[in-house]
């Protein structure tokens, strides 16, 4: 684009810079607050609390979808005070993230019993009444929440999990300290720090040029074939978990490979979901299914993948009696990937 290009383009390098300009300003604040326990407490005064019970976060139903209300630090306070439990397990909060105002946002678990609030947990039914909300599973609620708040709530629940399953160094023994934004832990009679960790999953829907593979283990709801998916294996590359899982799952060699996008998945326990397009070689396409690892695998037409696509509810599909499977849910990423090979199905060479 030329530097010279008149008042709309340069309208719009102005907007672009703004833009960018306020999501870089986040980033540092909020990147200020993970590692500066000082500023972080003092964003804890004018921040939002979402709050969960056992990991499951606070929600208000509102028509067709939860909504998660937030709480001031004054509230929760309060919240506390009323049912006589000191203040020391706000200690306990993550930072979540933050609004483009600088409101930092931070998640709770009232219920959990960690260093700083043994013997703290407060009863479920008792909050639920005063907040006027439910704790309702992730699993039940997350596909009921817009994308801005299942997103937060996924990580929240992540974040707060493994603080509860990190509480003591593997070294020493010894209760480790969680910093205020709970970035990390650390043990303070060997300064080891822990950080929170992220389980890498390549999910890859591999295709033979005309048909996609679809695959179902015994886990998954009734009906519902996804892409495949498996997690790496330390010292793997991407490239290498996805030829090794597709020949330890169904037998096949991948010809090409195309990384398409990633995702935070929270089920069942947090991890890294890398999404990748793959065909396998040509003439090479008979399946041998691993079946302690699926219950089944097969070839489906664009066709059938994408009528089924066009009516992706469970319950639509026993109505009509005409479709025999189901897909994932818009907002996980097995779903994009298989819209997008219905859409646009191509795929460059895997790197040597
Ligand atoms: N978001 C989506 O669209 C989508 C779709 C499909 C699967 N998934 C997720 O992908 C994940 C992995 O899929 P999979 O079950 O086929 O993997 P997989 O094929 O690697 O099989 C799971 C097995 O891997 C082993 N394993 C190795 N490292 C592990 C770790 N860090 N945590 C847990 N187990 C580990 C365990 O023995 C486990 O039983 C699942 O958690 C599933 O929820 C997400
Ligand atoms: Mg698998």
């Amino acid at each position: 684009m030329s530097l010279y290009c008149g008042t709309a383009c340069r309208r719009k390098i102005f907007w672009c810079y703004r833009l960018l300009s306020t999501y870089v300003t986040k980033t540092r604040y909020l990147c200020e607050l993970k590692e500066d326990d000082d500023a972080c407490k003092k964003a804890q005064q004018t921040g939002a609390f979402y709050l969960f019970h056992n990991l499951a976060p606070l929600l208000q139903k509102s028509e067709h979808q939860y909504l998660a209300p937030q709480h001031s630090l004054l509230e929760l306070e309060r919240l506390l005070s009323k049912f006589g439990q000191d203040s020391q397990i706000l200690e306990d909060s993550v930072l979540i993230g933050c609004s483009e105002e600088q409101e930092a946002w931070f998640a709770l678990d009232l219920g959990l019993n960690s260093s700083s609030s043994i013997n703290a947990s407060l009863q479920k039914a008792e909050i639920e009444t005063a907040l006027q909300g439910s704790f309702i599973k992730l699993t039940k609620a997350l596909f009921e929440l817009n994308v801005k708040d299942a997103s937060l709530l996924s990580t929240a629940q992540a974040l707060l999990r493994w603080h509860d399953a990190h509480q003591f160094c593997s070294r020493s023994g010894q209760p480790t300290k969680k910093n205020v934004s709970g970035s990390k832990r650390v043990c303070p009679s060997n300064n080891i720090i822990y950080y929170p960790q992220v389980a890498p999953v390549v999910i890859t829907l591999v295709s033979d040029g005309t048909r996609c593979l679809l695959v179902r283990q015994s886990s998954f709801p009734k009906g519902m074939y996804s892409a495949l998916a498996g997690f790496c294996d330390i010292g793997e590359s991407l490239e290498e978990t996805v030829r090794r899982e597709i020949a330890e799952e169904v037998g096949l060699e991948v010809d090409r490979l195309h990384y398409s996008a990633s995702q935070h998945w929270p089920f069942p326990n947090s991890t890294l979901m890398i999404a990748c397009h793959a065909t396998v070689k040509p003439g090479q396409t008979e399946l041998q299914v691993n079946l302690r690892e699926l219950e089944a695998a097969a070839w489906f037409s664009r066709d059938e993948v994408a009528t089924v696509l066009r009516r992706n509810n469970p319950s639509n599909q026993q109505q009509s009696g005409a479709v025999p499977f189901w897909l994932p849910p818009k907002l996980a990423i097995a779903h994009q990937l298989i819209k997008e090979w219905v859409e646009k199905p191509t795929c460059s060479p895997l790197p040597a």
